[in-house]
């Protein structure tokens, strides 16, 4: 698991107190409070709307919130300095629901964009990490030649999680990650995002729609609704709750569906 120096080990790496965005008169958060902890895939769901994309650029500091406090790996992300602003880049990973890849650079020159900001390397060196992160995202050796447009929409994923990866990050950040994808994409995906969790001791901080991601993939998932997190927990935990938005999601035909692959029973997964 990657070292942290600015947090002790016990301490959330994400930790989110009455936190408020607003856009003009409409409150999308009102007192939200979450925290992450170290090592765990936390899932955040919730209806349309219920702001889980703003909360995810709240806490990277893409937008800064009306009210509260936001510390990410120990950063105090509403007053961000661009000196810190600079070290926390190479601390977390981005990973948004089109891949936002730079469409005029190959996917090696696009994994090597990162590298060659942050880091004073040898081209050849920052070659070579960006042939690693390729392949560790899963793609075959000569992905690395190709255009955004030349790859498949699950190939393109998986180069933006390539270039995510770039910097040896300790939070990753998914907005979405399977979106798009047909039902053997997204089950490779998760099964990805699983085994990098485990083999590179990733925080993950995932928004989805999609419930086989959330029982594949999460430890614990977090609900948004009436502008705060109304539930975190195991998703057994959360399960229990009567919320009529929680008992639609879970208890719905494709809540149920989710739930009987997870238990082996005879649905199939994205069915
Ligand atoms: N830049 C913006 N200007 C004005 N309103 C915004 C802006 N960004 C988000 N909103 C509003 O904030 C609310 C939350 O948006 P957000 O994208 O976070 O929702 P979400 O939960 O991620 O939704 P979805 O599941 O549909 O992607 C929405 O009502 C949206 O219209």
């Amino acid at each position: 698991m990657s070292a942290n120096s600015s947090a002790p080990d016990d301490e959330p790496v994400i930790k989110v107190r009455g936190l408020v965005n607003r856009f003009g008169d409409y409150t999308v958060h009102d007192d939200l409070d979450l925290d992450v902890r170290r090592g765990e895939v936390l899932g955040v769901v919730g209806g349309s709307g219920t702001g889980k994309s703003v909360l995810l650029r709240a806490i990277v500091g893409l937008r800064r919130p009306q009210a509260g406090t936001i510390e990410l790996l120990g950063h105090d992300m509403v007053n961000l300095s661009e000196a810190e602003r600079a070290t926390l880049n190479q601390e977390i990973g981005l990973l948004f629901q089109d891949g936002a890849l730079f469409s005029s650079l190959t996917v090696r020159q696009n994994v090597m964009a990162p590298i060659k900001e942050h880091l004073d390397v040898p081209q050849s060196l920052a070659r070579e990490v960006a042939a690693m992160k390729i392949s560790l995202a899963g793609l075959p050796d000569d992905a690395g030649d190709k255009y955004p447009a030349e790859l498949s929409g699950g190939m393109r994923k998986r180069a933006a999680l390539a270039r995510a990866l770039a910097l040896d990050p300790q939070v990753l950040f998914l907005d979405e990650p399977t979106a798009g994808l047909d039902p053997v994409g997204a089950e490779r995906f998760d099964e990805l995002i699983v085994s990098l969790r485990e083999s590179l001791g990733l925080t993950v901080f995932m928004v989805t729609h999609d419930l086989d991601s959330l029982y594949h993939d999460c430890d614990r998932v977090a609900v948004l609704a009436e502008k705060r997190v109304i539930a975190i927990g195991s998703i057994d935990e959360v399960r229990r709750s009567d919320h009529p938005w929680i008992e639609e999601y879970f208890g719905g035909p494709r809540g149920r569906a989710a739930l009987a692959s997870q238990t082996g029973a005879p649905a199939s997964r994205r069915a």
